[in-house]
């Protein structure tokens, strides 16, 4: 049976770093009142020590090796509906991709190459930007992951100029449109 929020899944949110998933998914979770999980938390929590330990200490693989982890647990089947924030990353990895398309409704929230750098030059927890040039290290990023982004994006969200309000309510406006129509299109 339909939920009364019109919502059947999860919404999961994806896109590089400084897009605003996790600001945005804290919107999403006021908005619908369900619970909202962030992949780098639970790595975190997973591991005991900061997203920048874990990589300074252990290193990138063992990183993602605890992502794919955390995305696997989320996976299980059963779980009640939330919201997924993810860390840009997450979506290097094939098989990853593919749970992240079950999970639910996929959201890949964009901004321009000077927006992500003003954003997340506010703090210093991304250790794959504490680089020389981290605008360089971005424009790499957005042209190998943007095919994998596009790949498994039932959405697609320009995010510069628009409040992060905006843009949860956005988001929440085409899913309803989108189980809608797929209810509508196998009824
Ligand atoms: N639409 C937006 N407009 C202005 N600032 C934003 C917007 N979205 C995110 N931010 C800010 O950018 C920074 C990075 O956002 P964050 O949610 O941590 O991104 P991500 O989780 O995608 O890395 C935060 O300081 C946040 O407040
Ligand atoms: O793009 C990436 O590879 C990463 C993004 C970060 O999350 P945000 O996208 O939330 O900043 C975090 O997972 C880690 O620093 C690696
Ligand atoms: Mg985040």
């Amino acid at each position: 049976m339909q939920p009364a929020d019109g919502l059947p899944k999860n919404i999961v949110l994806i896109g590089l770093m400084g897009c605003g998933k996790t600001t945005v998914g804290r919107k999403l979770q006021g908005l619908l009142g369900y619970p909202l999980v962030d992949t780098d938390h639970l790595i975190e929590e997973k591991a005991e020590m900061t997203i920048n330990e874990i990589f300074a200490r252990r290193g990138e693989q063992s990183f993602r090796e605890l992502e794919s982890a955390v995305l696997n647990e989320l996976s299980a089947p059963n779980t009640p509906r939330r919201i997924i924030a993810t860390g840009g990353g997450i979506i290097g990895r094939r098989a990853n991709r593919k749970l992240l398309s079950k999970l639910g409704y996929v959201v890949w929230l964009q901004a321009p190459v000077d927006v992500i750098l003003q954003r997340t030059a506010r703090n210093r927890d991304r250790p794959l930007l504490q680089t020389e040039n981290p605008r360089e290290k971005i424009e790499k990023l957005l042209t190998d992951r943007s095919p994998l982004y596009h790949e498994i994006a039932d959405l697609e969200l320009e995010t510069a100029g628009l409040e992060t309000e905006e843009i949860a309510c956005g988001i929440l406006e085409s899913a309803r449109y989108h189980f809608a129509a797929n209810r509508e299109a196998n009824a």
